[in-house]
């Protein structure tokens, strides 16, 4: 299946990840399905819950991306009875939004009054917003930045560890990916080298969920996950260690407690006479995740060691900045964002005259009216009032304002939003140079002879 991560499509398909944007912060991940296996009562079939509302997937199904969707009434009568109820209570509780239902026949939804979302394609940021977190994630900020320093590129590899909860795996999934190993033509397969990244997960039940969560991505093909202890047994692929390929890698990303104690297996001639895990075509470049100074020393300290150059630290401190225009005045009534209060005496007492004058205006029409009423003429007296009452207001400030152009109203100003999600990262960056053995000098030599002194 391909993936939705490189090829969404145009409209949403049965069996896809989808994202649920409920606002900015809030997006809920599901895969879409007509039914569900697990039995919770819905006559909708597969319903996801939120809080805007719930959402039968039959709602979501064959839509174009980006649709709005309102939430629907669903038929809860039959959970109740069932044993699912209880099972589709505990799921919510633990933060799953997908409960779902195998209904006999999958009702019509009616439209609900309680909301809407929109429903987006799956994105590397946006899954890295929305995944349920089994560790601490890199974010966004930090893994454009990695990936940029380790030219990731299309057909490169990556050896990453750990997994985690795979949101650096998917962002460098996109990264290298230029094309499906399952789907290349047989003449081609020994031309091109297809993008991999080869993941490496000490945890057994968190390397068993991100392989369950690749296969659903569409991404098995292009990612794939070995369970090992890096420290210990390296970065070459396969189970049984006499049979060990190496992954020929471009790049290495390390996020680990102890990034150091693998060192030892990234190295052009392994001591223990096994193949490189590293590409000898290459200069292989590495980032280390730490999050105190103290890891950072020991882990360059160690790549000094093992010949590594171009070391260097970085510390990814993002901040976005919200520039805006702020515009502050009782003129700018109705204007979006505007702050609605006087800006100066002047204005504050002008504001008191209108005020003042409309409520004795307002005051005379009442009398008037009164009168007109004890001699009979009440309703059209009133109304006559009232029109030229209108008549005489000042003009509407809204209307005053549409001459200007809103981006010269207000002041100019610029906020940094605090609430991004991120985690000290302090990244150490290096590059190995390429493999070179006396064959490689002898050829430099004779394409490239050294002048006679
Ligand atoms: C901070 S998490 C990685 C998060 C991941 N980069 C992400 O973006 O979701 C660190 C992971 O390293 C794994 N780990 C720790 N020691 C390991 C080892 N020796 N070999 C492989 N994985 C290891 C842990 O189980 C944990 O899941």
């Amino acid at each position: 299946m391909p993936s939705p991560f490189f090829n969404p499509g145009t409209t949403s398909h049965a069996d896809q990840l989808a994202i649920l944007h409920l606002r900015r912060d809030a997006l809920v991940p599901t895969i879409l399905r007509t039914h569900d296996d697990e039995n919770l009562g819905y006559d909708e079939g597969k319903v996801t819950n939120t809080r805007f509302g719930s959402f039968p997937h039959s709602t979501l199904i064959d839509q174009p991306w980006g649709s709005q969707i309102v939430a629907s009434e669903v038929n809860t009568g039959r959970r109740s009875n069932k044993r699912g109820g209880k099972r589709k209570a505990a799921a919510l509780n633990d933060g799953d939004d997908t409960a779902t239902s195998t209904a006999a026949t999958t009702a019509s939804p009616k439209t609900a009054s309680s909301g809407f979302i929109h429903l987006l394609p799956p994105t590397p940021e946006s899954w890295t917003s929305a995944l349920p977190h089994r560790t601490q994630v890199v974010y966004t900020p930090d893994y454009s930045y990695i990936l940029h320093r380790l030219r990731a590129s299309p057909g490169k590899t990556i050896i990453e560890a750990g997994a985690g909860s795979g949101s650096f795996t998917h962002a460098a999934a996109r990264s290298v990916f230029n094309g499906y190993e399952s789907l290349r033509p047989a003449h081609k397969k020994q031309k091109t080298r297809l993008g991999k990244v080869c993941s490496f997960e000490f945890h057994e039940a968190r390397a068993g969920k991100v392989q369950e969560e690749l296969v659903q991505h569409g991404l098995e093909d292009v990612v794939r996950v070995t369970h090992r202890d890096v420290y210990n047994d390296g970065f070459l692929l396969g189970d049984e260690p006499s049979e060990r390929s190496s992954p020929k890698a471009n790049a290495i990303f390390l996020d680990l407690p102890a990034p150091w104690l693998a060192l030892k297996h990234l190295v052009r001639n392994p001591e223990d006479g096994s193949k490189s895990p590293l590409d000898p075509s290459s200069a292989v470049r590495i980032c280390t995740f730490s999050p105190c100074m103290e890891q950072v020393q020991k882990t360059i300290s160690v790549l000094r060691q093992y010949g590594w150059l171009s070391i260097s630290m970085v510390e990814v401190m993002h901040k976005r900045i919200e520039v805006r225009r702020e515009v502050v005045g009782l003129d700018n009534e109705g204007v979006r964002r505007a702050i609605v209060y006087p800006k100066s005496v002047e204005e504050a007492v002008g504001k008191l005259r209108v005020v003042e004058n409309r409520l004795k205006e307002f005051k005379t029409i009442q009398r008037e009216a009164a009168t007109a009423a004890a001699n009979g003429e009440a309703v059209v007296k009133v109304e006559e009032s009232n029109d030229s009452s209108s008549q005489k207001q000042p003009p509407r400030n809204d209307q005053k304002m549409a001459q200007v152009p809103s981006y010269e109203l207000g002041r100019l100003v610029h906020r940094s939003e605090p609430d991004i999600k991120t985690h000290t990262s302090y990244l150490v960056f290096a590059v190995l140079p390429r493999a070179w053995s006396e064959e490689d000098e002898q050829k430099a030599r004779e394409l490239y002879p050294s002048r006679p002194t």
